[in-house]
């Protein structure tokens, strides 16, 4: 921004190895840990008090930086299962106060070491509670996290970087984190880790309903449950067409959360799921796939002041009332007013109002804006993905 006004940034106190600027020119100062370096992206916060590896690992959260309102993170470490991708898709974690050494007895390493081997930048010391606070009211602003174990910041050029991001919204974010190719999810536990993508999961997979899931930055608790739910999977490529995903013959097909902004994705996603939808088969959304469904019969899409992230976000199911505490993490939501008439919304946020369900009329096909998988989070939505598998015909 050629026109902006110099910002008088407060001076780094003694020690300080780690700072966040903000593209409004806020600074805070801290502790880097993890990772040296600086990384860009959406200043969000999360309310989970557990989960921090799922949540630091889920896809959906690229391109953003995950203030923790919980003050005590690290202290059950790192290990090889709490995992929901190969690698951490958050690009920074900001808490108030330092990793400590993990007690926990599935803890392989530190969260500050997984933080570093996986080029992940950390910041504590924050005053978390004000940060929230400030985003709470503000929105969640764009900016930046710096580590320098020397202590050298170049304040000026991170808030340059930080006004320089263009945001998430219009972002298309789907494609950079999805998977290359097609594979077959299956698991199995080798020396200790999950190795994954050797076949289709679960005993006498031959039997299973064959759901076709397009990743748009999907979590392996998903398709985990979906297997669990009594289905076999196989996993497309967010951009995959069409003629790609009919090919593999499908019972069902499943539409995955994702980062990003749903309208960007949706440019190359929403022409396949319609077609998707005129075959009659049964269609299943989560978050971004959600969003997208609602993208595909016509509804529209807005970016939230504010978004929803922590695990205990209570969803009211309209059919008969229940309330769902739900696993949430979204910045985006489809329109109620923009639902056309064939379309139902099925469930509400409990806090806003806002919408986080919705099916189709005259066609099998459903969604949630929450997360029903539940890694981390409540488990009262466990129940959708039986709901689906159980509306495939086995073979
Ligand atoms: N978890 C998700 O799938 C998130 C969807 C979308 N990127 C949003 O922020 O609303």
């Amino acid at each position: 921004m050629a026109d902006a006004k110099p910002i008088a940034m407060p001076a780094k106190p003694d020690g300080a190895t780690g700072v966040l600027v903000l593209a409004t020119g806020e600074v805070a100062w801290g502790r880097g840990f993890g990772a040296e370096g600086a990384a860009v992206g959406e200043v969000c916060f999360h309310t989970a008090m557990t989960g921090y590896q799922e949540i630091m690992t889920d896809p959906s959260f690229a391109g953003q930086i995950i203030t923790f309102t919980f003050p005590h993170i690290g202290n059950v470490g790192a290990n090889p299962d709490d995992i929901e991708a190969d690698a951490p898709h958050a690009l920074g974690m900001i808490v108030r106060e330092d990793v400590t050494a993990p007690s926990n007895f599935r803890a392989v390493e530190r969260l500050d070491g997984w933080m570093k081997r996986h080029t992940r930048i950390g910041l504590a010391g924050i005053d978390t509670r004000a940060l929230t606070r400030r985003i709470r009211a503000g929105g969640a602003p764009n900016g930046v996290v710096a580590h320098s174990a020397s202590g050298d910041f170049d304040l000026p050029a991170l808030l340059e970087m930080a006004r320089g991001w263009p945001g998430l919204e219009g972002m298309d974010l789907a494609k950079t984190v999805s998977t290359e190719a097609h594979y077959a999810w299956g698991e199995s536990r080798e020396g200790g880790v999950w190795r994954l993508g050797f076949g289709y999961g679960g005993s006498d997979a031959g039997a299973r309903p064959h759901v076709v899931a397009i990743d748009y930055g999907s979590k392996h608790n998903i398709f985990r449950n979906l297997v669990r739910a009594g289905a076999k999977v196989s996993v497309l490529p967010a951009e995959a067409t069409f003629e790609q995903v009919m090919a593999l013959d499908p019972d069902g097909i499943f539409l995955s959360n994702g980062p990003g902004d749903p309208a960007a994705t949706g440019t190359y996603a929403v022409p396949v799921i319609r077609q998707l939808l005129d075959t009659g088969k049964p269609l299943f959304g989560i978050c971004l796939g959600h969003q997208l469904l609602g993208l595909a019969v016509g509804a529209t899409t807005t970016k939230m002041f504010q978004g929803h992230r922590g695990a205990n976000h209570p969803v009211k199911r309209l059919a008969d009332g229940v309330v769902e505490i739900t696993s949430m993490n979204h910045g985006f939501a489809v329109e109620r007013d923009s639902l056309p008439a064939n379309v139902r919304e099925t469930h509400v946020s409990l806090f806003d109002g806002s919408n986080a369900g919705l099916e189709l009329t005259d066609r099998p096909a459903f969604s949630v804006q929450y997360h029903p998988e539940a890694s981390p989070g409540p488990q009262d939505s466990l129940y959708l993905f039986e709901r689906f598998v159980g509306s495939l015909s086995p073979r």
